[in-house]
């Protein structure tokens, strides 16, 4: 069952320069998907695009079957639960001044989600992988690591059925790098994700599939990998060439 639909969307930030040129995509329900390419390639623009966060300037995006269109605000509301997203940088993403709990209860608050709070808070602290009592601490009291833990806890907190990763693990040392990455892969079982990254091992180790984006369009996608050990087109040989000593032995779980 396709949860998001991207078909035939163009944008650009002014009239003049085209950041995306026609990309079609389809994101099924418990897909686990590496958007990879270089920087300035469009990768946080189609995020943003996805998120409703921008328009496309033609083409049309889905979710759930239903067109994405932020001004239809009951839709919007209800799509901003279903799809959530964590960003790079664990240290400037998390208010220095609230406390993990009122981080983490914030999409409760702000999408108007009702229940029990605390317990919705420390059962998504418990799903990354924190203790339950961290809720009353504040973020400088973590590592970078758990901070991202935190970003993702806050991510999760209202049930979304797509989690959209942007570079989120890319400012991580390698060790903490791969446990969030085990992290997302647990977490996909129950959800669907859209991971961007400049990193083809993670995105190997993480993704089923991958989708490879040269200036804006969609150049190769496929089957994880298929597409790495037999790449087609000339770019993703190029960012395979970069890639020295890419490890394609590990299986996405
Ligand atoms: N708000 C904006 N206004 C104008 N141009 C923008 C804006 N945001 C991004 N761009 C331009 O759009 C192009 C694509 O940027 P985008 O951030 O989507 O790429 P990316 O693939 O995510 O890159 P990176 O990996 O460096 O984050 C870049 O040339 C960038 O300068």
């Amino acid at each position: 069952m396709t949860l998001v639909r991207v078909q035939n969307v163009s944008f650009g930030y002014s009239a003049d320069r085209r950041i995306l040129d026609d990309v079609s995509l389809d994101i099924a329900v418990g897909d686990t998907i590496g958007l990879v390419g270089e920087s300035g390639s469009g990768k946080t623009t189609l995020l943003r695009l996805l998120l409703g966060l921008a328009r496309p300037d033609s083409g049309t995006i889905s979710f759930d079957g239903q067109k994405l269109d932020p001004s239809n605000r009951a839709f919007m509301r209800d799509f901003r639960r279903q799809a959530q997203v964590v960003y790079q940088d664990p240290y400037s993403s998390l208010d220095p001044r609230q406390t993990i709990f009122s981080i983490i209860a914030e999409p409760l608050r702000s999408l108007k989600i009702g229940g029990d709070h605390a317990k919705l808070v420390g059962d998504a602290l418990e799903a990354v992988g924190l203790d339950r009592d961290v809720a009353a601490r504040y973020p400088h009291q973590f590592s970078g690591g758990q901070r991202q833990r935190i970003a993702i806890a806050r991510a999760i907190v209202p049930g979304p059925r797509l989690l959209l990763a942007d570079e989120a693990v890319s400012a991580l040392d390698l060790t903490t790098r791969t446990r969030i990455v085990d992290l997302l892969s647990r977490l996909s079982q129950d959800m669907s994700l859209l991971f961007v990254s400049h990193d083809i091992g993670v995105v190997a180790a993480l993704c089923r599939r991958i989708v490879i984006l040269e200036k804006g369009r969609i150049v190769e996608a496929g089957d994880t990998r298929q597409v790495l050990a037999q790449p087609q087109h000339p770019y993703t040989q190029r960012l395979l060439a970069s890639v020295p000593r890419l490890s394609l032995t590990q299986e996405p779980s």
